[in-house]
């Protein structure tokens, strides 16, 4: 059973993964903080998935070697978070 996930994160594919979906006004304001988020995930080594598709930024956090979310992603969700001027 996975534990609770970060604010706004839900688990999907049974466990293997977190998602989350954000909004922004515009394309520029998404691909500012996707921007962002790489540096970070360059930072820590730890990369996110994501697609987006105009002011919508879709993530999906999962350990490729663990074969599932480990702390690392967890952590990473809750600095995306921070990123997103959420606490
Ligand atoms: C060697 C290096 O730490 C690994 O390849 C890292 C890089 N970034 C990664 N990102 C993610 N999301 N999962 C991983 O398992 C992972 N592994």
């Amino acid at each position: 059973m996975s534990s609770e996930a970060p604010d706004g994160w839900t688990y999907e594919d049974g466990g293997k993964a977190i998602v989350r979906t954000f909004k922004f006004k515009d394309f520029s304001e998404a691909f500012g903080f996707l921007s962002r988020v790489a540096l970070l995930a360059e930072k820590v080594d730890h990369h996110p998935e994501f697609t987006s598709v105009w002011n919508r930024v879709d993530f999906r956090l999962t350990s490729h070697d663990a074969g599932g979310v480990t702390e690392r992603d967890i952590k990473l969700a809750l600095k995306i978070n921070a990123l997103a001027g959420e606490s």
